[in-house]
This record gives C-alpha cells, structure tokens and sequence, in this order.
C-alpha cells in the first residue's frame, strides 16, 4: 500500500512592515526547502511593503482605526485567515497585540518570530533596550503565541553577540540574519508535523521540550548541548 501522500502545509502569514521574514519563507519555498504554501498575507497596515512580496490574490489588510475596537478589527482578520484554511499562522514583523478571543481561535498553531532573546525583552524597541542594559548576547525567538504578550513557549532561538559601538540599528541588523534562518529552522519541523503545543508545553516529536532549541552555524536546530540536529 503505498504512502498516504502529504500535502505541502497551508501558511497564513501575519506582517506590519516591509516583510524580510516572509521574504524567507517564499524564498525557501521556491527553492524546494520548505514544503509549504503560503495562503494568505495579512497586515494591519495596507501599505505594508510586505504585501507586494506576494500576488494581490493572497494579500489582505485592512486599518484598525476603521473598527470599533481591537476585537472587531481581530474578529475580521480571524475571518479572513480562517477562510484560507491554514495549518500554520505566522507572526512575521506583525505589530499589533492580538486579542484574546483571536488567539484562542488559533492556538496550537499560531508562531511568532520576536526579536530577542525571551523572556528578556518581550515587546518593543528589544535592541536599545538591549544596548540600554549592556547585554553581551542578544537575538532572536520563535514561540508560540498566547494571549499573554511574548510569553507563549519558546520553540528555539539563536544568539548574537552585541558588540561595542553597536546602535539599535546595527544590532537589528545582526539579529534579522538570524531570524531568517531561525524561522525557516522552526517551520521545517512545524510542516513536518512534528511540533505540536498542548495546553503550556511545546511538544517536538511528542516529547515536552523544555528548553528552546538553538539555531548552529549550519542553520540547523540542536538541542542544548546535543551533539547533531534534532
Ligand atoms: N496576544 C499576543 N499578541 C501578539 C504577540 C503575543 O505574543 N501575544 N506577539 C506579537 C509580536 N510582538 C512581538 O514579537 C509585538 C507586537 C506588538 C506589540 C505592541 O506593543 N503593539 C502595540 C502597537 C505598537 C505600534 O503600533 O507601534 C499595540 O498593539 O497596541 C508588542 C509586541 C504579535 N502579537
Ligand atoms: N514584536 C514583533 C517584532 O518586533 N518583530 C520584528 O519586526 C521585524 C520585522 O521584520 P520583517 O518585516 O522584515 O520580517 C523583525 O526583526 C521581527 O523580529
């Protein structure tokens, strides 16, 4: 009998600016890396760059200021995304705090690319703060989201030094080169079906991971302190 044959997994991808993070994933995809498709691409700002990255039949955005509330303006992005029918949606550069309600309406299958090391640092302005506080490491996460900002588990992560004369931008700089890697690291094991979040523990493989995995030099994921790729 021969295999049951796999669907390459639906993406919903969720963006505020100009989209580097999408960019990777498309650009893996075409390569043949990542076996997935992007459905949709959704924004809260409609002159998000990161719209034109994909065909205008993909794209959705929509101004939270034409809503009566944050949970409307969820309500009809929630709409929308579910109407793609994703296995996946990820937070890419996506800045807006998502209510409760959508959350819960996506739970298990909702990841978000932060820029640093978690928990240091959720929310906003990571790098200055970083600077701010003379960090000699700072970086990227990728976690699953729950309602509370940033704190969802975190699936893996990948360091950079900071280094002296580093400003924000400099240090972004440095983080984004591991964020595109590191995205890309984490989605390979979500479209391969083996991450799963249940309840507050990230399962890989079916077992609780209990430490963020770490992007190597290779771009691969390890555990700490494993001697090869998971
Ligand atoms: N409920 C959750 N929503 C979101 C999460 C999360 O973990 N839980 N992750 C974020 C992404 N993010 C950091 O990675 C983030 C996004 C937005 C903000 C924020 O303060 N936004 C303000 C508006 C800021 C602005 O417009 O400049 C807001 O929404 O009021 C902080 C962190 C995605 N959403
Ligand atoms: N809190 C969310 C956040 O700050 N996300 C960050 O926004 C940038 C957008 O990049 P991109 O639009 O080029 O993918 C990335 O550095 C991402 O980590």
């Amino acid at each position: 009998m021969s295999a049951t044959p796999t669907r390459p997994d639906r993406i919903a991808v969720l963006v505020s600016g100009r989209g580097s993070n999408l960019q990777a994933i498309l650009d893996a995809i075409d390569a043949g890396t990542l076996p997935a498709h992007i459905v949709g691409v959704f924004s809260d700002k409609p002159s998000a760059a990161a719209l034109e990255r994909v065909e205008p039949a993909l794209r959705w955005s929509a101004s939270p200021k034409d809503y009566a509330s944050r949970e409307a303006f969820d309500a009809a992005l929630g709409d929308a995304i579910e109407a793609t029918q994703p296995d996946w949606i990820v937070c890419a550069g996506y800045l807006r705090i998502l209510c409760d309600a959508f959350v819960e309406r996506f739970q298990g299958r909702l990841l978000n690319i932060h820029p640093s090391l978690l928990p240091k640092y959720p929310g906003l302005r990571t790098h200055a703060r970083a600077i701010a506080d003379g960090e000699a490491e700072h970086g990227a996460s990728v976690h699953f989201v729950i309602p509370e900002l940033d704190a969802g588990t975190v699936v893996a992560q990948a360091r950079v030094p900071v280094r002296p004369g580093d400003d924000a931008d400099a240090l972004a700089a440095r983080v984004l080169e591991v964020e595109h890697p590191l995205l890309l690291a984490v989605l390979r094991l979500a479209v391969a079906g083996r991450l799963a979040e249940r309840g507050t523990t990230t399962t890989l493989d079916g077992h609780a991971l209990f430490t963020p995995l770490l992007l190597d030099s290779a771009g691969a994921l390890r555990a700490p302190g494993a001697d090869g790729p998971v």
